[in-house]
């Protein structure tokens, strides 16, 4: 099989960064095109030493005609900017991977009230498709238009699908209480990220509303076949990387036990190599998913009570981001699904 040309805008953020990384040890894949407005001309490798020796590329300044000849774009933009680009390259046959939150809700008015402008190409929303592999596996396949899930979104779905699939729990009053590394908030200089704001601290934010919570409900009420109503509360971590999901829910049948949860869990994801479901009395822990594409689970139902508690890590810039957006591409072009994402954890 030849070898993918891929394309970068936003080649200079952490999740274009961590894409580069990752591409670079894909059998199958390699970076053709990476942008950047405020580096353009300044090698790759220069801004990330890390790269030395994998990448003799310099930034450009992006340009749809040229990144049109890359088989696969990726979007690692802040929203409003790749809806700007996917008509004219989709026109050119150009497959794209959409990190930002451009197309992943449906519904163009919902979008932007959250997102706070007018969908520039709403007529794309219905043919995209929210790319999260161990949901969606099969649309992936055909897709030209893939909206990768946020990261939140990611480890908040996989934790509550096998429950709200098998309709074993109340979808009215599903909670979320979730917690991301400072990477999540991007590369750009915000005094709320200093070290010495975040550090040695614990804060939740977007506490009436985040703007992830409209994806996440459109995901779960179309696996419930009906609406479902999520309270989302995110915090912020005082680390660089990962996501740690606290998700309560109420079971339907209290007969049904833990341990027959578990197995349900461990069926539902037994063809899926990125989820890890751990063994009953388990706690993922953030460091144990770093620099890896996996998401580790575990269940637990505190003194045999109603709420069932799902514990879900992942690291954001990876199954909550790049790795999630490559897993896609693997699909997309027919890839191994895991291609160029076996690497292990860090460990510790
Ligand atoms: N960080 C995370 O954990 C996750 C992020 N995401 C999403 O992925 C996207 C990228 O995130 P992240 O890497 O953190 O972002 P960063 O802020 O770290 O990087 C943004 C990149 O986009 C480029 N860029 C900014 N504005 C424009 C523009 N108008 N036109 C072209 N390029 C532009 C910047 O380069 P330059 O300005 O030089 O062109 C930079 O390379 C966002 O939509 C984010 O919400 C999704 C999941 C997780
Ligand atoms: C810590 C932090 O600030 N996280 C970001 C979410 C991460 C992200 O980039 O959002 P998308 O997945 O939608 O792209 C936030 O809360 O807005």
């Amino acid at each position: 099989m030849s070898v993918l040309k891929v394309g970068i805008v936003g080649g200079t953020g952490y999740t274009g960064a961590e894409l580069l990384r990752l591409i670079a040890g894909h059998p199958n894949a390699e970076v053709a095109m990476i942008t950047s407005r405020a580096e353009a001309g300044v090698g790759v490798d220069e801004l990330f030493p890390s790269l030395r020796g994998y990448t003799d590329l310099k930034f450009t300044v992006p340009d749809v005609s040229e990144l049109a000849a890359c088989d696969v774009v990726f979007f690692a933009t802040p929203h409003n900017v790749a809806m700007k680009m996917v008509p004219e390259l989709l026109a050119a046959n150009t497959r794209i991977i959409d990190l930002s939150a451009d197309f992943r809700i449906r519904d163009a008015k919902l979008w932007s009230e959250w997102y706070h402008e007018e969908h520039l190409c709403p007529e794309l929303l219905a043919e995209a498709v929210y790319g999260l592999p161990e949901k969606k596996a099969d649309q992936i396949k055909d897709a030209r238009l893939i909206a990768c899930p946020g990261c939140y979104p990611t480890s908040i779905q996989l934790g509550f699908l096998p429950l709200i699939e098998e309709k074993l729990i109340d979808t009215s009053r599903l909670i979320a209480s979730a917690a991301s590394g400072v990477s999540g908030a991007g590369r750009q200089a915000k005094v709320d990220n200093l070290f010495t704001e975040i550090s040695d601290s614990f804060k939740a934010y977007g506490v009436s509303g985040h703007r992830h919570l409209p994806e996440i409900e459109q995901e779960l009420s179309e696996a419930a076949g009906s609406d479902v109503a999520l309270t989302f509360t995110p915090h912020l971590l005082p680390q660089v990387r990962g996501i740690h999901a606290t998700l309560f829910s109420e079971i339907r049948d209290p007969a049904v036990g833990l341990d027959e949860l578990q197995f349900l869990f461990e069926k539902r994801y037994a063809d899926s190599p990125f989820v890890d479901v751990m063994p009953l009395g388990s706690t993922p822990q953030t460091r144990t998913v770093r620099g890896g594409n996996m998401c580790r689970i575990a269940l637990h139902r505190p003194q045999n009570r109603n709420t069932v508690v799902v514990l879900s890590a992942i690291d954001n810039l990876v199954k909550g981001a790049s790795g999630q957006a490559i897993q896609n591409m693997n699909l997309m072009f027919g890839l191994e699904e895991s291609a160029g994402l076996n690497g292990i954890s860090l460990l510790p």
